[in-house]
């Protein structure tokens, strides 16, 4: 037996133990929005040499002149050091990583833009949370079409831009084909207060980021027409069983999507209205405006969820009834009366 002083030294040394690396390498992050700024702040917190591309000259001129970006990341003091641009061939010009922060349904036209400066040797790693909506595909199906020669990996987890913009403690899965490149990612992009975890299931690591977001849009709307914090608890866990089984039918592993990218960010962006998908379902479910509202990826993302769990026979009746609410299909009352009246079963 271990005295409790051996103990207690052991564990004390456990928590002075530091990341492995003190490499410093340039950065490049492609899309100037609340994501983009967010990364650029984290890895510029980390000592990285750190150049962000945004096509909007004035978050660039805001970030280069007074560590801001207000449009984006209202009130928050960024760190000094990122180089903003309109120019992507600069930005990219020797980049070492490459973390790509547009939106799901512009990634394909984006990234095919700057594609022909992107150094090969360097891998891509995607930041959107979003299946396309034209195609089906995954980020990483799409991305590795336009840049066959680079290494694609995949960033997702809990982390709201505006608390990583602000260096609070974050933590995240990075996933890539390859084990090694994910490992290997993780410790390049890990920051005194953001932790990547590594995993090799990109599949499973995508798709908990894309799904996520049509059950906080569910989650949402449930709160929005005061359904209550029990009926918001039951979409949730039963939307996670969908997703769990999604991610498998599509080839990801049930483990990855119980970890951060999954079931972690379900309960962050599930719960708080801090999450536009949230607050966009909560504005649904109360019948309020949803004209001009910031980006809510899962609007995009859920008719496509629920057209391959139809063409698959996937049993997602969550996901299916918020793609019907959205397009107007249903009420926020008649989903529920539908889920409600389903055939009784066995919980598992
Ligand atoms: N915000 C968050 O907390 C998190 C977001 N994500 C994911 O990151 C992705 C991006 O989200 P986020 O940054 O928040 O979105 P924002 O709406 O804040 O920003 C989107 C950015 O992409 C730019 N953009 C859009 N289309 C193009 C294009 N064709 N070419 C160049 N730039 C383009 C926009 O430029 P412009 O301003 O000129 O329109 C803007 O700078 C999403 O998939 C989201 O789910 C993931 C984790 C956290
Ligand atoms: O993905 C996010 C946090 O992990 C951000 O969520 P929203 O896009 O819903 O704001």
């Amino acid at each position: 037996m271990m005295s409790s002083q051996q103990v207690s030294e052991k564990c004390e040394a456990a928590f002075r133990q530091k990341p492995t690396t003190n490499e410093k390498l340039k950065i490049a992050v492609l899309g100037g929005g609340a994501w983009g700024t967010a990364l650029a702040s984290m890895a510029a917190r980390s000592g990285h040499r750190v150049a962000l591309y945004a096509r909007d000259v004035t978050a660039v001129d805001d970030i280069n002149r007074n560590n801001r970006n207000e449009r984006y990341l209202p009130g928050i003091a960024l760190p000094a050091g990122i180089e903003a641009s309109t120019d992507a061939v600069s930005v990219l010009k020797d980049a070492a990583v490459i973390l790509a922060a547009f939106p799901a349904q512009t990634m394909r036209d984006a990234l095919g833009v700057v594609a022909p400066h992107v150094p090969v040797n360097a891998p891509v790693v995607l930041c959107a949370k979003g299946i396309e909506r034209a195609t089906g595909r995954l980020m990483s199906e799409i991305v590795s079409g336009i840049l066959p020669g680079n290494e694609i990996a995949a960033l997702s987890g809990p982390s709201f831009a505006a608390d990583v913009a602000r260096g609070l403690p974050t933590a995240v899965t990075i996933a890539a084909a390859r084990q090694e490149a994910a490992d290997r990612l993780a410790i390049v992009l890990s920051g005194p207060a953001f932790r990547c975890y590594s995993t090799d299931d990109l599949i499973g690591v995508e798709i908990g980021g894309a799904l996520k977001n049509v059950l906080a849009l569910g989650a949402g709307a449930a709160i929005g027409r005061g359904l209550g914090a029990s009926a918001q608890a039951a979409l949730v866990t039963r939307g996670f069983v969908e997703l769990r089984r999604i991610a498998e039918a599509m080839g990801g592993r049930p483990e990855t999507v119980m970890g951060l990218s999954g079931l972690g960010d379900l309960m962050l962006t599930c719960s708080s209205p801090q999450s536009r998908n949230y607050s966009y379902g909560m504005a649904l479910g109360a019948g309020e405006s949803l004209e001009g509202r910031p980006l809510a990826e899962g609007v995009a993302t859920a008719p496509i969820a629920a057209e391959i769990c139809v063409s698959r026979n996937i049993d997602a009746p969550i996901i299916i009834a918020v793609s019907a609410l959205l397009a107007r299909h249903l009420t926020v009352d008649e989903a529920v009366e539908g889920l409600l009246n389903r055939p009784l079963k066995n919980e598992f």
